[in-house]
């Protein structure tokens, strides 16, 4: 066993929520109720300055190893990667050689790791959690799948693939995700009850990302909480932000994109409608933090929950698409058992989706949602309690999603020698912060670059330097001191030119330094999802295609040696 410090050493358990905004959580003054996180977010430490990357796969693969998304093989998601990133390094979609996963390293180190959930890190042999350092995984390959059936949830997919310890898996006939997510791990935990080593236990919940849906008991719990619409919920989030601590009093909200449309616009039966989609969604996080709590419980009836560090986060900011609006999305849907009604919204066979205007309110104070290198795409919860850790702190220094791997690495007592492999991490330990030692973790003047599909930014002590991309930014950089302007409305570029041109240096070296593959400014992801969507359809369906095309070269064959035949007669 490496490197193995005094005392006890914790369990680590990591859950990850998906497509959770900043201010979703009741910890982060979001309406859903959600008792367990907020009861440890009081045992333990708030951060109101962390950032994930803007996109899922990136985040989740820096969430695990501590090193920069271009290193780790995930510079983007599987399904937005452009034709001519393709194969590249850093591009290629699956774990470049040397990148190790936290469950490695902790292996080493002689703990057990269990994964249940979403996964978003590969498909095949050799790239699922089983070979890469987890002892018992449950899990999707994929961005998503329908939480009450195993079934798909977009046309990019024609399957929903889960697997058990790296083999194809088949889902209970009545799951629902983040009751069946929890139990399963309970399940591997219970199996090793015996066993002495300490565990990480990781489970990445599709909540809430697209299909939203969730329990009609839990849905019920916000009826009419919505009815208000998107200005007065972002508004009341902001107001209670600032009452929390989690910004400045007096720090701007975000300006409303243009984009987007005023709750006052829509007609009653849309406003119905919408109103009861962010009902789900907050029933959504409320049953998620349900089971969250049966996992406590049990922790604490093993007599585990005191040596057990929390991480609770979430991959990206709010999910702003709207399927449904999307050329030929309901044809799929109904081909599929969906509907997109108000009778079942949330329940088994609905297509529910909060769309761009609630993400944007769920970002609040930020600006824009997932996909952005704004702070509504970035800025989400980190949650961490445990033993060693002070209670109920705001941490306001500014860290990063890959911050996570070497903080457990710390906790674990592994030997700081030892926390780098072949591909270094980028990373810090944030356990300085979270026992008090220090406020923060990076100093003022160290630069720290971020990217995913063209959505750029550079964090440098307060200041943020991003561009984001069109249609929803104009790919212009722009200046931001994030701890007086969280909503990024002020733009200092003219006013502190010196500090602009110095972090437009430091975003082209770390660009440099990371393997940044630029992309044009216009370009756009969901259309690339199309394209990308065909090809994988024609693979998926290559055999029968191959099949048509040499039954039909065979026909043409035999047609034209019959004419050639006659023309000889
Ligand atoms: O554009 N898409 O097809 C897309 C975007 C996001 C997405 O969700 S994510 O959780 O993988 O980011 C899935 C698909």
């Amino acid at each position: 066993q490496e490197g193995t410090g005094a005392g006890k050493r914790p369990n680590f358990v990591l859950l990850l929520i998906d497509d959770a905004a900043y201010s979703d959580l009741g910890a982060y003054g979001g309406e859903a109720r959600t008792p367990n996180i907020d009861r440890l977010a009081a045992q333990g430490a708030v951060f109101t300055q962390y950032h994930s990357s803007p996109l899922c796969s990136p985040s989740r693969a820096m969430l695990l190893t501590g090193v920069d998304n271009h290193r780790t093989g995930f510079a983007t998601i599987p399904e937005t990667l452009p034709v001519e990133q393709q194969g590249r390094p850093g591009y290629r979609m699956r774990f470049e050689p040397g990148v190790e996963t936290v469950a490695t390293r902790l292996k080493a180190a002689g703990y057990r790791s269990y994964m249940t959930g979403k996964w978003h890190l590969g498909h095949g042999p050799g790239e699922l959690p089983d070979a890469l350092g987890f002892d018992r995984s449950f899990v999707l390959d994929a961005s998503g799948a329908d939480n009450w059936e195993q079934k798909p949830y977009m046309p990019y997919y024609t399957s929903a693939d889960w697997f058990e310890d790296g083999k194809p898996a088949t889902l209970p006939k009545d799951f629902y995700s983040s009751e069946f997510l929890v139990d399963q791990m309970i399940r591997y935990l219970e199996k090793d009850r015996a066993r002495r080593e300490p565990f990480l236990a990781y489970i990445a919940f599709q909540a809430v990302h697209i299909p939203v849906q969730a329990p009609r008991e839990f849905t019920a719990n916000y009826d009419g909480v919505y009815d208000g619409g998107w200005g007065q919920m972002r508004e009341a989030r902001w107001r209670r932000a600032q009452e929390r601590g989690l910004i400045p009093q007096g720090a701007p909200l975000a300006p409303v994109h243009e984009k987007l449309r005023s709750w006052e616009s829509l007609d009653a039966e849309e406003r119905a409608l919408y109103a009861r989609s962010m009902q789900v969604h907050a029933g959504m996080l409320e049953a998620m933090d349900h089971h969250i709590g049966r996992l406590v419980d049990y922790l604490k009836a093993q007599g585990q929950f005191e040596n057990t560090v929390f991480l609770i986060t979430s991959d990206n900011g709010p999910e702003p698409s709207n399927p449904v609006a999307q050329a030929g999305f309901r044809t799929w849907m109904s081909r599929n058992g969906y509907t997109h009604e108000l009778g079942n919204l949330g329940e088994k066979g609905s297509m529910c989706f909060i769309g761009p205007e609630w993400a944007n309110a769920t970002a609040s104070p930020g600006n824009l949602f997932k996909f952005h290198s704004s702070e509504g795409g970035m800025r989400v919860p980190l949650i961490a309690a445990g033993p060693g850790i002070a209670p109920g702190r705001r941490l306001v220094g500014t860290s990063f999603v890959t911050d996570v791997t070497p903080t457990i690495y710390d906790y674990a007592g592994i030997d700081r020698a030892r926390w780098n492999g072949p591909v270094p991490m980028s990373g810090r330990s944030l356990k300085p912060a979270l026992s008090g030692a220090v406020p923060r973790v990076y100093a003022a003047d160290e630069p720290v670059g971020m990217e995913v599909g063209g959505n750029a930014a550079l964090f440098k002590g307060d200041y943020k330097l991003t561009k984001i991309s069109l249609p929803w930014g104009d790919a212009k950089w722009r200046l931001y001191n994030l701890a007086t302007d969280p909503g990024e409305v002020q733009d200092l570029s003219e006013k502190e030119p010196e500090r602009y041109r110095a972090m437009l240096a430091d975003y082209a070296a770390y660009e440099q330094e990371a393997g940044v593959l630029r992309l044009p400014d216009d370009f756009n992801p969901h259309k690339q999802v199309k394209i990308n969507a065909i090809k994988k359809q024609l693979h998926h369906y290559r055999f029968v295609l191959g099949g048509a095309a040499i039954v039909l070269a065979s026909l043409l064959l035999m047609w034209l040696r019959r004419r050639i035949l006659r023309a000889g007669a």
